[in-house]
C-alpha cells in the first residue's frame, strides 16, 4: 500500500529505510534528506570503511593484511556519530570526518572492504548503533539490515556521477569518471539491489526529486 509522505514523523524501534548504491549516485546527499524528513539520523556506513582504510594508511599497512587492519581498528577504537545533516568519524578524540573523502581514500577503499573481517567488524558497529534511522551503504539492505522496512538502491551513468563529484573534488570529469568506473567494479561483489528494494535511477532527477521519491514510496509506518 502506498501512503502519504510522513514529513516530521518519528518512526520508532528498527531500521526504517536503507538506502544502497554505485559510487556518487547521491546516497548520503539523499539519505540525510529522507532522515530529516522523518526526524532521524542517518547512518552512513561507507564512512567506517573509509577510516579503516585511512588509518592503514597512516600506519603504511597493507590495504589487503586483514589481521594487521583489526589489530590497528582495535588500537583505535572508532566511533560513528550519526547526525542527521551529515556523519561524522572519529577516532578517539581525533575526528577524522574531512580526511575520509581524499582521493588516496577513494583508491584505497574497496581493497580494504573487499576483506570479510573488515565487513564483519563493520557490520557489528552498525547493528550496534540505537535504531531507528536511515542507513546507507552498498550491502545495507541485502545484509546487514534484510529485516529493514523499505529498501532503495541508487544508480546513474558514470558520466552524471562524475559532473557531480566533480563539484567536491579537485580532478577533472574524465579523471573522476575513470576512478568511479573502476571502484563500481571493484565494489560489484558487496554491491547489488536487494531483490525487495526499489531501483531509482538518479540522473534525470534534482536531489529535491529523489528524497521525494523515496519519502512518497515509503508504506505508512514500514511494516
Ligand atoms: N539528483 C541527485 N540525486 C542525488 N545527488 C545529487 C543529485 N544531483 C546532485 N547531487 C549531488 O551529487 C553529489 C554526490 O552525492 P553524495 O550524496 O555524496 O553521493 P554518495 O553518497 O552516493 O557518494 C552531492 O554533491 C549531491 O548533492
Ligand atoms: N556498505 C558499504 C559501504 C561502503 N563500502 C565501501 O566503501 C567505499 C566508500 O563508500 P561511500 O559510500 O563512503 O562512498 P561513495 O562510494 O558513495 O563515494 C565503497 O567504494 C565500498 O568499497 C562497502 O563496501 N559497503
Amino acid at each position: 500500500m502506498r501512503a502519504a509522505p510522513l514529513h516530521g514523523t518519528l518512526y520508532t524501534g528498527r531500521v526504517i529505510v536503507t538506502i544502497d548504491g554505485v559510487a556518487a549516485s547521491g546516497k548520503s546527499s539523499v539519505a540525510s534528506g529522507v532522515a530529516r524528513a522523518l526526524g532521524v539520523p542517518y547512518v552512513s556506513s561507507g564512512l567506517l570503511y573509509r577510516a579503516a582504510t585511512l588509518l592503514a594508511l597512516e600506519a603504511g599497512a597493507p590495504l589487503d593484511d586483514a589481521r594487521a587492519l583489526l589489530t590497528h581498528l582495535r588500537a583505535h577504537p572508532l566511533r560513528l556519530e550519526a547526525l542527521a545533516g551529515g556523519n561524522r568519524l572519529w577516532a578517539g578524540e581525533r575526528e577524522l570526518t574531512d580526511e575520509l573523502h581524499s582521493t588516496r581514500v577513494d583508491q584505497g577503499v574497496s581493497a580494504v572492504a573487499a576483506l570479510p573481517e573488515v565487513r564483519a567488524w563493520v557490520d557489528a558497529q552498525l547493528r550496534a548503533l540505537p535504531e531507528p534511522f536511515v542507513a546507507e551503504g552498498r550491502d545495507m539492505g541485502t545484509n546487514v539490515f534484510p529485516q529493514a522496512g523499505a529498501k532503495f538502491y541508487l544508480t546513474a551513468s558514470p558520466r552524471v556521477r562524475a559532473e557531480r563529484r566533480a563539484q567536491e573534488r579537485p580532478e577533472d570529469v574524465p579523471a573522476i569518471e575513470a576512478a568511479l568506473i573502476e571502484r563500481d567494479r571493484r565494489d560489484r561483489v558487496q554491491s547489488a539491489p536487494a531483490p525487495d528494494a526499489r531501483v531509482i535511477d538518479t540522473g534525470p532527477l534534482s536531489l529535491e526529486g529523489v528524497i521525494g521519491t523515496i519519502l512518497a514510496a515509503l508504506p505508512a509506518r514500514s511494516a
